[in-house]
């Protein structure tokens, strides 16, 4: 598990390792894990043209100072500085002594033929968007030629949310310094982070327990573990499903192949999609009944294509009724939204899974901090919310949040979203705790997302016939650990 550290524990943690280091010593490791993926992306140093933006703050020394390392090695370091009478002295003599030049904001800045480009514009400590002539070299930064690499947090985007308000630094890299912090992975930060790198500069001991984290494969296996010779189907854990429509069987076929696929026991359907998932889903127990006749399950899954009806309302009600896990998705939110107290009054878990416009629904925008509305709302309900999006973020009523790292923008298609809810519905049915439950399900929905894609756009049907091969490739780490 990833923990991501907000601003404030990262300082908490600094201040008590800077009483306890020389002088600059923690700048100097930041600077040299800085300057060695730099060697790394650039591929060797002499001849290579490195362009340093700086500002007046300690992210402006990390930056001159692995810009001196970089200079000492032979490359050709022209460092920018958009506050000269603020430019971290001990930097600016090192990167001098090293060879490297110095301009302003308006000078020859090498922008144009440079192979690789930092900034060191500001950093934890930036607040907003960047000022004009920041503003104007990152813009050029991103349209130039050089490899853009952020300096500990891409300047403009908000460490601790991911809100970008006005321009910001577009990096390809991020290496980040002690803690990966929330906005690197989360909202419109995440698109300007590129890849995060973290350099270990001793915080570790010091940082308190993170609130939000990222699971990685390993974590998430151990959600995925295979049978024991003791088992049989029912001890795997049964879901019931409710999805789906005579009109629309999709949702429940789309639903009921997830959960089938991601922990094949014993899956349970009950709803008017019957027949369309008995023709898809052999395997499957199906009736056309209410919930109440499909036989005993050990977590519920309700609303993907089921309509918002006086039936479908009834149904819902009757779920929300039981002492069981369930799964909120699709119509069964447009309800909820209507009526949370069938949510409030629940003493078992209940995740809901909104999109951006469900979570509307409930009577607030999501806004740019998507972790602090996701907080919010499940502690609004009492529920967990599993806030569906590019990084899509899990949040428990006490606070405890998941960002997830994985998938691709190829799973924005119709489908994926019932995929998700059978997946998760399988998981809950094991009776794990609810957040991290929700989190391990969307990261292994990401995985299946992305194995999918290897071969070209994908369906969500596409998700589910690759959904064996992603668990067995989780279980097995055959896949890349996590998003950083
Ligand atoms: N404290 C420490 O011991 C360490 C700090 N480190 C570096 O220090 C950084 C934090 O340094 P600082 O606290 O000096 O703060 P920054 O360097 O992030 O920002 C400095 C100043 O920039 C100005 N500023 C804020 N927002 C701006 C904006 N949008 N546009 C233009 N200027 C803006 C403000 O006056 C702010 O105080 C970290 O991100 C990290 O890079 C690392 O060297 C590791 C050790
Ligand atoms: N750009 C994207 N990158 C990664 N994942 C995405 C992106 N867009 C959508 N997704 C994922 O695809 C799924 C879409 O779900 P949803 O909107 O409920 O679709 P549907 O209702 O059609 O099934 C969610 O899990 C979401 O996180
Ligand atoms: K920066």
């Amino acid at each position: 598990m990833i923990g991501l550290s907000t601003v404030a524990e990262v300082r908490a943690a600094e201040d008590v390792l800077l009483a306890r280091t020389r002088e600059g010593a923690l700048m100097q490791r930041a600077a040299t894990g800085l300057a060695t993926v730099c060697l790394r992306l650039l591929g060797r140093a002499p001849g290579a043209r490195v362009t340093v933006l700086a500002g007046g703050g300690n992210n402006g020394g990390d930056a001159l100072f692995a810009g001196a390392r970089l200079a000492a090695r032979g490359a050709r370091v022209t460092a920018v500085l958009l506050a000269p009478d603020r430019a971290h002295p001990a930097g600016l003599a090192a990167l001098r002594r090293a060879g490297g030049r110095v301009t302003g904001p308006d000078g020859p800045d090498g922008l144009d033929r440079a192979d690789l480009v930092l900034d060191g514009i500001v950093g934890i400590g930036g607040r907003g968007g960047l000022r004009p002539d920041a503003a104007r070299l990152a813009d050029r930064a991103a349209t130039g030629p050089g490899t853009t690499v952020a300096v500990d947090v891409p300047s403009g985007v908000d460490a601790d949310t991911g809100a970008v308000e006005g321009a910001a630094f577009a990096a390809v890299h991020t290496v980040t310094f002690g803690a990966v912090k929330p906005g690197l992975v989360v909202g419109e930060g995440r698109g300007y982070a590129g890849t995060v790198h973290l350099v270990d500069i001793g915080l570790g001991p010091h940082l308190a327990p993170a609130r939000a984290h990222q699971l990685t494969d390993d974590d998430v296996a151990a959600h995925l573990q295979p049978p024991g010779d003791v088992d049989d189907k029912y001890s795997r854990g049964v879901v019931g499903i409710v999805a789906g429509s005579a009109t629309y069987p999709g949702a429940g076929v789309l639903c009921t192949g997830a959960a089938l696929r991601t922990r094949p026991g014993l899956v349970r359907y009950a709803g008017t999609a019957a027949e369309g998932v008995r023709a898809a889903w052999p395997e499957a127990i199906v009736t056309a009944g209410r919930p109440g006749d499909a036989g005993r399950v050990q977590a519920w899954v309700v609303g993907p294509g089921t309509g918002t009806d006086d039936d479908a309302r009834s149904v819902l009600a009757e779920v929300l009724a039981t002492d069981l896990p369930v799964v909120v998705d699709a119509d069964a939110l447009t309800m909820a939204a209507r009526e949370p107290d069938l949510v409030r009054r629940r003493a078992a878990p209940t995740v809901l899974t909104p999109h951006d416009r469900e979570f509307e629904r409930f009577g607030v925008a999501v806004g740019a901090d998507r972790v602090g509305s996701a907080r919010r709302l499940a502690a609004d309900l009492g529920a967990v919310v599993l806030l569906k999006g590019s990084a899509t973020v899990v949040a428990d009523p006490g606070g405890t949040a998941f960002v997830n790292g994985t998938g691709t923008p190829e799973m924005a298609t119709a489908g994926t979203g019932d995929v998700l809810s059978g997946i998760l519905g399988a998981l809950l049915a094991t009776g794990t705790p609810a957040a991290e439950t929700a989190a391990a399900a969307a990261h292994l929905h990401g995985r299946a997302g992305q194995v999918a894609a290897e071969t070209g756009p994908l369906v969500a049907g596409d998700m589910v016939r690759r959904l064996s091969e992603t668990v067995g490739r989780v279980r097995g780490t055959g896949l890349r650990d996590s998003g950083v």
